[in-house]
């Protein structure tokens, strides 16, 4: 395949980046290079997801940001301070670090994990209690009744929870998370992956995110970074410019041949991808807007979709209408119809519009997302309850 010149594999620019690697690498002493010239930006408020094979650097990255690994060469920015002359403990008070293992203390109660930081910071105690109660009720645990139990007493879903409970506890502006979900089995990553996006939209944190898992670092990522042996920079990007322009044969076939598929959850439905109804095309007598993929249309039934919902969303819709022509709304009204050949044209006109400069991410709805418009948006995320 041909690479692609106009997607970007130098360091974004940002008016202010939280984090800022240049020019880091890091040789072991064992003459491994993990890690080669890494430049990259993150932005506040951004969630980064790190992929790519195993041993091509990834965790590397990540521990020399909070100092457990020293670069050989190049210079790490955190809040524009470099973290070489910052002392390593302020820095990772400053730093919430999740690992797969957990990392959980066991001899201590799960009150007494998730206040440690705040308790080596000299809090009072009923600071520290009222701050560990606010972070297990945001992680989705009730205080009263897991506080108190020692980790080997709570499920690994759980486990999990009160790591990132206790990565948080301290209010640190940035998080690192390596493959925090991966230990877990399908179905409770999958709540833990939506409960962690509804977590990140409301606390905003500056995340770094390792994952083996590139569906996982779709879903949750702002952007993508692929890496490759040697802790090479591949691209990048957004996730649907990942998908729909993949910079090197690398990312091309770390991606997949099924990627145009994946790209389906993480591109929008527009107003302008829809056709004018046909005549004979008219709505069924009540059938209003269903929120999203609703149930499957039998003999007679229609279901619609908003715009703003995901392709994949509209997909599957679609194949739940005998008709193969969705209704699809706009602030309660019906604003077109989407056919299969319409949704077909409108993956590919995202595509295009990823090689216009200065246009927005398809992960910027255009509209204000109905209730089906969860914009990135892969499989349906359940509710919120306890893994
Ligand atoms: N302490 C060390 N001494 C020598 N080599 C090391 C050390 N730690 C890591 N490496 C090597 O550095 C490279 C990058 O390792 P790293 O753990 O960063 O990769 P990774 O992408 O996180 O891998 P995985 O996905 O398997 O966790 C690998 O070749 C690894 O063997």
């Amino acid at each position: 395949m041909t690479v692609d010149p106009t997607t970007s594999v130098e360091p974004t620019t940002s008016a202010d980046p939280m984090i800022s690697l240049r020019g880091v690498g890091k040789r072991y002493p064992d003459g491994t290079v993990a890690v080669a010239d890494l430049s990259f930006d993150v932005p506040a408020g951004e969630l980064l997801c790190l992929v790519g094979p195993s041993g091509c650097g990834k965790t590397t990255t990540m521990k020399m940001i909070n100092r457990l690994v020293e670069p050989t060469s190049g210079r790490i920015l955190v809040a524009g301070e470099d973290v070489a002359r910052t002392d390593p403990v302020r820095l990772r008070r400053r730093i919430g670090y999740v690992i797969q293992q957990i990392g959980l203390f066991p001899h201590l109660t799960v009150r007494a994990n998730v206040g440690t930081v705040p308790r080596l910071l000299g809090w009072d105690r009923a600071r520290i209690r009222a701050r560990v109660d606010a972070m297990l009720d945001l992680v989705g645990l009730d205080p009263a009744t897991v506080g108190k139990r020692y980790p080997h007493e709570l499920s690994g879903g759980q486990q999990q929870r009160v790591g990132v409970a206790r990565a948080l506890a301290a209010d640190p502006p940035v998080l690192l998370l390596d493959e925090p979900f991966s230990a877990i089995d399908p179905i409770a990553r999958d709540r833990l992956q939506a409960e962690f996006l509804r977590l990140q939209r409301e606390i905003r944190k500056t995340v770094v995110f390792v994952t083996h898992d590139l569906d996982e670092a779709i879903r949750l990522g702002d952007r993508i970074a692929v890496f490759r042996q040697g802790g090479q920079l591949e691209q990048i990007d957004p996730p649907a410019r990942i998908l729909g322009r993949p910079a090197t044969d690398f990312v091309a076939g770390f991606t997949g041949s099924d990627r145009a598929l994946r790209r389906l959850s993480v591109t929008t439905l527009r107003r302008e991808d829809l056709e004018a109804p046909r005549p004979g095309q008219v709505e069924a007598a009540g059938a209003g807007p269903a929120g999203g993929a609703g149930p499957a249309g039998g003999a007679g039934q229609r279901v619609s979709i908003e715009v703003g919902a995901s392709l994949r969303e509209a997909l599957s819709a679609l194949l739940a209408q005998d008709s193969g022509v969705l209704d699809v709304h706009a602030h309660g009204e019906l604003a077109g119809v989407l056919t299969p050949a319409a949704l077909h044209a409108a993956l590919r006109r995202s595509v295009a519009r990823d090689d216009e400069p200065d246009t927005e991410s398809d992960t910027e709805p255009e509209e204000p997302a109905g209730p089906a418009g969860s914009v990135r948006s892969a499989p349906a995320a359940p509710g919120c309850g306890q893994v």
